[in-house]
């Protein structure tokens, strides 16, 4: 096998973040050449150039299967102290997506050295965190004609379970999610004199609380959703009344009508705020890619049965969790399974102490590896 370690470790010092992978895509496709390359095909995509696709052509092909690794990082200052840390400043694989590159590196390193029957598609993803790469590739119309997928497999590693193990249920892994911008526009002045002025900063606090009454109020106490309002910005200085504020969030539910009516709410607050204070609103919702990722009950009805037969593998059934992936978008026109691999760590994704456990990448290659050949058995 090939060093999973060093490859990870490379990868996580180069993070980059959504839309601008341009050295992780060059180092994927330095990696995937050194490949024996007798039954591989490389794809670029111009109109998503940090985009990879790699096709592994079978022996005796009845369809084809799909893998994808998303390749983008976070704008998170890593504080991991580890000696192969992120060299660029700011960024950081905060997500783990170095680990998930490493593994279809080494799933894709053994179908490149031992010929599946079923022809296989690696996808590496650019823009999971932002920017909805998955939607971008499909609406591209990259699998199509040739580049077709029957069924798609994707992962996520996940610091609560244990190094190495599987988790997956045949429903609904991740929720759907939508980013929020508000920008809230009020009038300047000086700090002594607010009736001349129209403090967004006032109204900006009005709405961040209101908001949090949505969940609570509007939401019945046995279903789920959050909204999560992550940033922030206005003003200058203590003694100046701040003109303008602007708050970026998100919201999720794992289904499309609960975000649907999640995004509503957030409008009429948004109105309302802007009618009791006297002050612009701009409200801005993003769905993006990233629908509920809503696994195909028969494929990861299999998936689980395989994980579940073989004693190699620690498989965890696993409950939905308000996480979003725009693998859901792909799932939603391409049947197919998204699971976890456990990373035993303390630090939850997204932390910048995130330290995945690197054993996990031998068995979760393993795991993959014998998936796939057990579907191709089918
Ligand atoms: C696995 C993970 O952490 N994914 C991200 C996806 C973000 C989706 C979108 N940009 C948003 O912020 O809503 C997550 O934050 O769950």
């Amino acid at each position: 096998m090939i060093d999973l370690i060093q490859i990870r470790r490379d990868l996580h010092q180069i993070p980059e973040l959504a839309l601008n992978e341009v050295q992780t895509h060059d180092y994927l496709l330095k990696t995937v050449k050194n490949f024996p390359q007798t039954w591989l095909t490389i794809r670029e995509v111009p109109e998503l150039p940090t985009a990879l696709l790699v096709k592994v052509s079978g022996t005796d092909p009845k369809r084809t299967i799909g893998y994808r690794a998303d390749i983008d990082a976070l704008p998170v200052t890593e504080n991991t102290g580890l000696p192969f840390s992120s060299k660029h400043p700011g960024i950081a694989h905060a997500c783990g997506h170095d680990m998930h590159m490493t593994v279809a590196l080494g799933v894709l390193s053994h179908f490149a050295e031992n010929q599946p029957k079923d022809d296989l598609i690696f996808f590496f993803q650019p823009a999971e965190e932002a920017e909805y790469g998955g939607k971008r590739a499909y609406d591209l119309g990259v699998f199509e004609g040739d580049w077709h997928v029957d069924e798609f497999y994707g992962l996520h590693d996940r610091p609560d379970l244990p190094a190495g193990a599987i988790g997956t249920n045949p429903g609904t892994l991740f929720a759907g999610t939508t980013e929020i911008n508000v920008d809230i526009i009020g009038r300047g002045g000086h700090a002594a004199f607010p009736q001349n002025a129209n403090d967004a900063v006032v109204a900006a606090a009005y709405f961040i609380t209101q908001v949090q009454t949505i969940v609570s109020r509007n939401i019945a106490p046995t279903d789920s959703a959050v909204i999560t309002l992550g940033k922030l910005q206005a003003g200058t200085i203590r003694n100046v009344i701040a003109d303008h504020a602007r708050i970026e969030g998100t919201l999720r539910g794992f289904t499309q009508k609960a975000i649907s009516y999640l995004q509503g709410r957030l409008k009429q607050v948004a109105q309302g705020v802007a009618e009791s204070f006297d002050c612009e609103v701009n409200i801005e919702l993003n769905q993006g890619g990233y629908y509920p990722v809503e696994n195909n009950p028969e494929l990861t009805h299999d998936f689980m049965t395989y994980m579940q037969s073989q004693p190699d593998v620690n498989f965890i059934e696993t409950p939905g969790v308000m996480t979003g992936e725009d693998f859901g978008y792909l799932l939603n026109k391409i049947p197919g399974t998204m699971f976890w691999l456990g990373v035993n760590d303390s630090h939850e994704l997204h932390s910048a102490e995130l330290s995945p456990d690197e054993s996990a990448l031998v068995p979760g290659v393993n795991a993959i590896c014998g998936f796939l050949a057990h579907r191709m058995s089918e």
